[in-house]
């Protein structure tokens, strides 16, 4: 263990940890012309450093707010930015950084705290655990018919330049939020946004649905290839639909835009009925189920207590090595959260709560894989009816 502290960085002293974070991801640090977007990426107070006789290690968040089953925005701590100097890995640096930024976020009222993992071991031991889950589909856009029942009504507007970037952050913040697992996007994730959009090599295109009543949703797109002779790839990203004809037209839209042989479409909702536009579902393949959304539930019973329930009450214990104040006997029904003397019916580790969560997957799943320890049988059968979402759970931002 190397002799190190840590606090929270001043202003001036956030390059070096934008810079940090990205060598330790293996791509070159920011260059000038592109900092002044990727500063205010940063929130003022929120980004932790490490220091030996340098720094070498940091992790970031900003605020937002997350839409839990019921439709609750719950206050977050958005995670990023993580990252240890290669000469100071494994020496518990990230450990302090994980365990103070917890400590901070739930001092500060915040229930949740959230990421998007580079890698899957990294994460569990802090109390996150995977709460949704994503799709990636691969269209083949030349064999792609819809069928004649697919929703139509509403315009595709096309937006260039500035307008997209004036335009989508309204455009967001109007829709609602039609899934669990939904966020805000503050200014700090718009700058990243914006950034992209100016400094990408490829350039990106946004289109906004326009419905009866206004825009009910949007996307992007940047189409790669080669050469003029060279198959084409369509990247769709941030494709969001509050309404069947939103969902329908944006993809009329992407499908008839020219000179595109292939469209992806990463991270997807898991029950989004994009193979069924099509009079031949196989014309959309999945390609990977990916983890989307890794939850931390920092204060527990708060976070319990924010989502609704439906079904039968149950009496959960939770272990958190991290934030011991969590650990506990929970009841957990329709009626609300409350601590308990009860004995419990079902043990489990506060990431595997995070897992039930958000409904990601059933209680059964969980128990089967022995991340639920069973002391009451039928207490499966009522946490899986509890904890279900419809529709299926998605965040979709990445950050
Ligand atoms: C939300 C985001 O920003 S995601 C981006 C995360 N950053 C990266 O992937 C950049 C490259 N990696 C790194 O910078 C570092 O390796 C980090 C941040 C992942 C880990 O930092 P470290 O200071 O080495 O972690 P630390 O020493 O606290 O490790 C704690 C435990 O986690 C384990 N661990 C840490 N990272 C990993 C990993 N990538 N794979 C497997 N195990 C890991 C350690 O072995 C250790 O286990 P132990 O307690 O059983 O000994």
């Amino acid at each position: 263990m190397s002799d190190y502290t840590m606090r929270p960085l001043r202003p001036d002293e956030t390059r070096a940890a934008a810079d940090l974070f990205r060598v330790a991801l293996h791509v070159p640090p920011v260059k000038d012309e592109d900092w002044p977007y990727a500063e205010r990426m940063y929130q003022p107070g929120r980004t932790l450093g490490a220091f030996d006789t340098e720094l070498i290690g940091t992790a970031r968040s900003f605020d937002a707010e997350l839409t839990v089953p019921g439709g609750r925005r719950v206050p977050f701590a958005a995670v990023t930015g993580v990252g240890v100097r290669s000469d100071r890995t494994r020496r518990g640096v990230l450990s302090q950084l994980m365990r103070t930024q917890l400590a901070d976020a739930a001092e500060r009222g915040f229930p949740l705290a959230a990421l998007y993992a580079s890698e899957g071991p990294i994460y569990g031991r802090f109390g996150y655990g995977i709460a949704t889950r994503a799709l990636n589909h691969r269209i083949d856009p030349r064999r792609a018919v819809l069928r004649p029942e697919v929703p139509s009504g509403g315009e595709v507007e096309l937006l260039s330049g500035d307008a997209a970037l004036e335009r989508l952050p309204e455009v967001y913040a109007a829709l609602p939020h039609y899934r669990p697992g939904m966020m805000t996007r503050p200014v700090h994730w718009w700058a990243g946004f914006e950034r992209h959009w100016r400094r990408a090599e490829t350039p990106l295109a946004a289109i906004v649905h326009n419905g009866p009543d206004g825009p009910d949703g949007f996307a992007t797109y940047s189409v790669q290839r080669q050469s003029w002779r060279d198959p084409s790839t369509m990247d769709v990203t941030n494709l969001y639909a509050a309404s069947d004809e939103a969902f329908a037209g944006l993809w009329r839209y992407l499908l008839s835009v020219d000179l595109v042989d292939t469209i992806q479409a990463e991270d997807r909702p898991l029950d989004e009925p994009t193979s069924l536009l099509f009079t031949d579902p196989r014309v959309c393949e999945v390609t990977a189920v990916t983890d989307d959304l890794w939850l931390r539930l920092a204060d527990v019973p708060a976070a319990l207590a924010a989502r609704t329930y439906e079904g039968e009450p149950v009496v959960l214990e939770v272990t958190d090595p991290v934030l011991e104040g969590n650990s506990g006997r929970y009841r957990v029904g329709p009626d609300g959260v409350e601590r308990t003397s009860d004995p419990a019916e079902l043990r489990l580790g506060v990431d595997a709560l995070a897992m039930l969560y958000f409904g990601g997957w059933p209680a059964s799943a969980l128990v089967a894989a022995g991340r639920v320890q069973v002391a009451e049988a039928s207490a499966v059968t009522r946490a899986e009816g509890l904890f279900a979402t419809r529709p299926s759970a998605w965040c979709g931002t990445h950050f």
